[in-house]
């Protein structure tokens, strides 16, 4: 013991070299202030207590961005879903909010703010989460949004096989039993879908037409849902694609809301417009999610996508060197094959259990590359008001089956071309279904005076007229061939 003692440094010898470990490290810090740079010496302070904390923390970190490997994260989106159910006393704030004006003393929407902590409990772990956002340095690319699971490292394993998988097949049920739907509109200056509450009575009982088109369209719907594992073997992407075509105020959107409904789905309603270029329409499409529909109403009005590509090519200027569908205020930058390979190319498989709908008036005005089959499964035609349209009006808007005028408005339907939208407008001037049906006569006798007037004009013009006409007269042969496939389905 004695020698052990006399062994040991004096403790004016431990105080010296105290004092000159100091001196070293207060030379050593002296040195590194003056040689690096503050951001660089910041940086290194971080990156050392990052490692020592990692190394001595016994906790384990997950990060669930919004977006994964160019696409929507699922995983992001579940845990946004699932999470407003799980806030407790613990939370210390909470985001809510309503959109929906049809029920204004409905309990408000729940949501998650920036920097919130949530605690959630599974099977005997506790497991922590917080909600942040980092703003980009562009302004046009959304600021990135991520989820921080935190738990014990020795739970990480049952974290990633029980309890991930769990908030996944949650959300899902969640989001089935959700009342409202949304439908989104693509914010061109944040780059962001916009949500609004979709509450459109449109059902296919209120629709005006051909119950057997009706009938094919639900069954179409329907072994669509049933057929995951069809499309898996026949190695096609999970989608359907549906053009609906004909005269403004056919129900083209009505339709389009009927099937929301039906399916429960909701429903990102694009503006080309809206979009820069390919890149950004892949990106949009990308940020959309499983189960809905994408919806591009009126698709002969974006040119560079409807009109034929040997004529966008003829364009002037383009010979000149130009940038071909360079994007501009007026011309948008999305190209017809940037279009199509998201329907049926590479990108087309992004997703499951997607509908795609295009709505046009002209048919007659999108490339054939647009309509070859394979490319929209299903081409619905949206047709002019028949008399069993008008029974389905005249019974949602008056309530009534028959009426003894219905031979006569029968006949006058089957000798004009009057849109259900016509029909229903004239419908509803008045709660007397005797002065809404004779309303409606007067109307249908106008338009088939007014039409046999212009049909005696049109026999009045010259020869020549006609022949002038009938050169440049291609697209309403286009529309004529339109009008022999009226009510034809054609299924791809
Ligand atoms: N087939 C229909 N069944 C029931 N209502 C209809 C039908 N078609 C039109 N309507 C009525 O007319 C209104 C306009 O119809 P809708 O907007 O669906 O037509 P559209 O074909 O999409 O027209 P557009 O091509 O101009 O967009 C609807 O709000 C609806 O009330």
């Amino acid at each position: 013991m004695a020698t052990l003692l006399k062994e040991l440094p004096s403790f004016s010898a431990l105080v010296s070299a105290y004092a000159s470990i100091s001196a070293m490290a207060m030379l050593i810090r002296t040195m590194l202030n003056e040689m690096l740079p503050e951001r660089m010496r910041n940086y290194v302070a971080s990156k050392f207590s990052e490692l020592t904390s990692a190394y001595f923390s016994s906790d384990f970190t997950f990060v669930i961005e919004d977006r994964w490997q160019a696409a929507d994260n699922l995983m992001f989106r579940a845990a946004e879903v699932y999470l407003p159910t799980r806030i407790g006393p613990s939370s210390d704030s909470l985001m809510v909010g309503s959109n929906d004006s049809s029920d204004p003393t409905a309990p408000p929407k729940r949501s998650i703010p920036v920097d919130c902590t949530i605690m959630d409990d599974f099977e005997g772990m506790r497991l922590k989460w917080t909600f942040s956002s980092i703003e980009t340095k562009k302004y046009y690319i959304p600021s990135k949004r991520f989820f921080s699971l935190t738990c014990k490292k020795s739970l990480r394993e049952r974290v990633e096989q029980e309890y991930l998988p769990y908030i996944s097949k949650t959300a899902q049920e969640i989001l089935k039993k959700r009342e409202s739907l949304s439908i989104y509109t693509y914010d061109q200056e944040y780059s962001m879908w916009e949500s609004a509450v979709f509450k459109h009575p449109a059902t296919f009982e209120t629709l005006a037409m051909e119950p057997e088109l009706k009938r094919f369209i639900t069954d179409d719907l329907d072994s669509f849902v049933q057929r995951k594992e069809f499309f898996e073997n026949v190695g096609r992407a999970w989608k359907r694609g549906y053009l609906l075509y004909g005269p403004p105020g056919t129900g083209k959107s009505s339709l389009v809301a009927a099937i929301a409904n039906y399916m429960r789905y909701n429903i990102y309603d694009l503006q080309f417009q809206s979009v820069r270029n390919d890149a950004d329409l892949r990106r949009i499409l990308t940020s959309t999610t499983n189960q809905s529909i994408l919806l591009i109403e009126d698709i002969d009005c974006s040119t560079n996508v409807s009109r034929d590509r040997a004529k966008v090519k003829e364009e002037p200027g383009e010979e000149d060197g130009d940038e071909p569908n360079r994007p501009s205020a007026i011309d948008p930058g999305v190209t017809l094959s940037g279009l199509l390979n998201f329907i049926d190319g590479l990108w087309s498989s992004c997703g499951d259990e997607r509908i795609i709908i295009f709505t046009t008036n002209h048919k007659e005005k999108l490339d054939p590359a647009l309509l070859r089959p394979g490319r929209m499964d299903v081409h619905i035609y949206m047709g002019y008001c028949t008399p069993a349209g008008f029974r389905k009006l005249a019974a949602t808007y008056l309530r009534i089956k028959d009426d003894k005028v219905f031979a006569c408005i029968d006949d006058l339907i089957k000798s004009v071309e009057v849109t259900p939208a016509e029909v229903a407008q004239q419908l509803m001037i008045s709660d007397e279904p005797k002065a809404a049906l004779n309303g409606l006569i007067e109307f249908l006798n106008r338009k088939k005076t007014k039409t046999k007037e212009d049909g005696a004009e049109e026999e009045e013009k010259t020869v020549e007229e006609k022949e002038g006409e009938e050169k440049t007269g291609e697209r309403q042969k286009n529309s004529e061939h339109a009008e022999i496939e009226t009510r034809c389905i054609y299924l791809t």
